[in-house]
């Protein structure tokens, strides 16, 4: 079973002319994506994240792979706790996947070998080129609810090629008493 995060930036645009072509600033939430260059899911937009290192606990990890990635420096005491995730592959816990989220971070997002990052509209996720079950769950989490989820998949590895075939999830769940970490 391997140990991963994944963490979601979002910010706050204006824009203007609003549906009434007043010239009122509407908000509208942005999501930095990342389009995923190499490994497992690789093609497919995501957010930052990966596999937890010796001795890291999970937000840790989500920061550096938030830095190491598209360079954005994270705040790890504003990482909100958004959801647990466990991916089964032929009945086999395959990955564990803990979800942050957050507004606090410095630095503009820069392109590595690893990721292509991009703003999108939380409205225009591309779910469509993404893996088939975050439609299921990255809208809530975008919205601001905690989740978690069990997704079945069958066929194999790698992970990316089995096909994704039932799940289970549970919305509003209390994850900070859960805590960070199921690492000591
Ligand atoms: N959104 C989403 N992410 C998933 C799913 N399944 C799954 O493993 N992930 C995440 C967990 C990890 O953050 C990421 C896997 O990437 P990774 O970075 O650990 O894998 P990699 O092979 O590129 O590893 P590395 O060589 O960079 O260490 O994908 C899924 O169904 N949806």
């Amino acid at each position: 079973m391997t140990e991963t995060t994944l963490c979601f930036p979002l910010r706050s645009r204006d824009v203007d002319g609003g549906a009434a072509g007043d010239g009122e600033p509407t908000g509208t939430d942005e999501v930095l994506l990342i389009e995923k260059r190499r490994g497992l899911g690789a093609g497919w937009y995501n957010g930052p994240g990966g596999k937890l290192e010796a001795g890291e606990t999970p937000r840790e990890c989500a920061v550096r792979e938030t830095r190491e990635e598209v360079g954005l420096e994270v705040d790890p005491a504003a990482l909100e706790k958004a959801g647990e995730l466990e991916f089964v592959l032929d009945g086999t816990e395959h990955t564990f996947c803990h979800v942050y989220r957050t507004r606090s971070f410095a630095g503009e997002p820069t392109a590595s070998e690893e990721a292509r990052p991009e703003w999108i509209p939380v409205g225009e996720v591309p779910y469509d080129r993404m893996w088939d079950d975050d439609y299921l769950w990255l809208p809530g989490v975008l919205e601001g609810r905690t989740v978690a989820g069990e997704f079945r998949f069958e066929g194999g590895t790698p992970l990316d090629e089995a096909d994704f075939v039932d799940h289970d999830l549970e919305w509003d769940v209390d994850l900070e008493a859960n805590s960070d970490d199921r690492n000591p």
